[in-house]
């Protein structure tokens, strides 16, 4: 394993996690922590009017407010793009938040550590220590659901002037470094617990939502053939309708129905009949596509199709397609092959076309099948829409 993927997989958030959730995390990670981020230039310029450095050490100071602007300008920068950088590679984008986290911290705990040592600013030495250890505390709760980001804030903050007291110690030493020992293991833990109960529910909002899906597809989907429902149907037919209406285009509903069917199951058993109707499912699924046509189990052997069509012939063209593929598909059943036929009855709606009559266009398909069913069965008939 190379080490990128060993440092982008130690950075991913849970895997069990949906991407859309750990997107939407790293978002939220990002707006929070961005909340935060004028804090630090704000501290920096109270602390230098408070205590005069402009005035001390004008060049310094200045130095260093601007840094801090510098910092303030590149995270507003990627602020404004975040969103769409984070759906668009999320790992490289939570790599540009984490580089662009540090240099608030670091700075800070350094201009802490230089305060025990540096005559400029060293009258800021109490004012400095303070905000670290708030801006720390503040920004480690503030974005702990980031477990990179918990570690990374009080180790970065605190960890330079710890070490500059360890290495030269003052009358200070031995009060401070145990306090800065206990602030920074109490925060990562406290906010490790904070984290965990973040992504537990972050885990129960997904399997909620998995749940959801699943039962939305369930309950538009009909559970022998598996193919959309009559509820389907009825749900997206407006819908088409009015597509067709804006494109001034021609429309079409066509009900097919299983020719005789009752002698399949009275003859050979529900099984057979069931086999029959699973294999008529899998042909439409074959021979439309759910782009262009919606198409269902309107309930029992009957069947039914809306589609934009360029005009007559066209409609009649897909319903003599339907029957003539159906009349020619074999189904396996026991050790026999069944074949049985269906009869189509088609409605077609020229321009213009008004959107609010579903059961009158389904009625007007009905009696075509009627018509059908008539003339002898295995066969296609059509009236025209008024
Ligand atoms: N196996 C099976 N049969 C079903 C299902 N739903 C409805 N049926 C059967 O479909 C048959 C429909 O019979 P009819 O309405 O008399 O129609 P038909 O025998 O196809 O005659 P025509 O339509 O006039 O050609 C009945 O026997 C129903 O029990 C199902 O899900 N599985």
């Amino acid at each position: 394993m190379r080490v990128k993927d060993v440092v982008l997989s130690w950075m991913a958030f849970p895997e069990t996690l949906s991407l859309s959730i750990r997107q939407q995390a790293l978002i939220e990670i990002e707006r929070r922590a961005f909340a935060g981020v004028a804090a630090y230039p704000a501290s920096w310029i109270i602390v230098c009017y408070a205590e005069n450095l402009y005035h001390a050490a004008p060049l310094p100071s200045l130095a260093v407010t601007g840094w801090f602007l510098v910092i303030f300008a590149a995270r507003l920068a990627l602020h404004l793009k975040y969103e769409r950088q984070v759906l668009r590679q999320i790992e490289t984008a939570r790599l540009a938040f984490l580089l662009l986290l540090a240099p608030g911290p670091i700075s800070l705990g350094a201009l802490s550590a230089l305060s025990l040592s540096t005559d400029w600013l060293y009258p800021a030495h109490d004012s400095l220590i303070l905000i670290t250890a708030v801006l720390c505390a503040a920004a480690t709760l503030n974005l702990c659901v980031d477990r990179i980001a918990r570690i990374l804030i009080p180790v970065l903050t605190v960890v330079p002037p710890a070490i500059f007291l360890a290495l030269a110690p003052d009358d200070e030493s031995p009060t401070i470094l145990p306090l800065a020992a206990i602030f920074v293991t109490y925060l990562i833990v406290s906010s490790e617990n904070i984290s965990r109960d973040y992504w537990t529910l972050a885990e129960a909002r997904q399997r909620i939502q998995d749940q959801a899906d699943s039962n939305r597809v369930l309950s538009v989907t009909d559970h022998l053939t598996s193919i959309p429902n009559r509820l389907y149907f009825y749900q997206l037919f407006a819908e088409k309708c009015k597509a067709a209406a804006e494109a001034q285009s021609c429309f079409a509903v066509l009900l097919l129905d299983i020719d005789h069917f009752k002698q399949i199951n009275d003859g050979l058993g529900h099984a057979a009949g069931d086999a029959c109707l699973i294999a008529l499912g899998a042909f439409l699924n074959r021979l439309l596509s759910p782009a262009c046509h919606l198409f269902a189990r309107y309930g029992g052997e009957e069947f039914i199709v809306a589609a934009q069509v360029k005009d007559a012939g066209d409609v009649a063209r897909i319903a003599h397609e339907i029957c003539e593929g159906i009349s020619m598909l074999r189904v396996p059943f026991d050790d026999q092959l069944l074949n049985f036929t269906c009869s189509v009855g088609y409605t077609l709606l020229t321009p213009p076309i008004a959107e609010d009559y579903p059961d009158r266009v389904i009625a007007s398909a009905d009696r075509a099948l009627y018509e059908a069913k008539r003339a002898g069965r295995n066969t296609v008939r059509g009236v025209a829409w008024q």
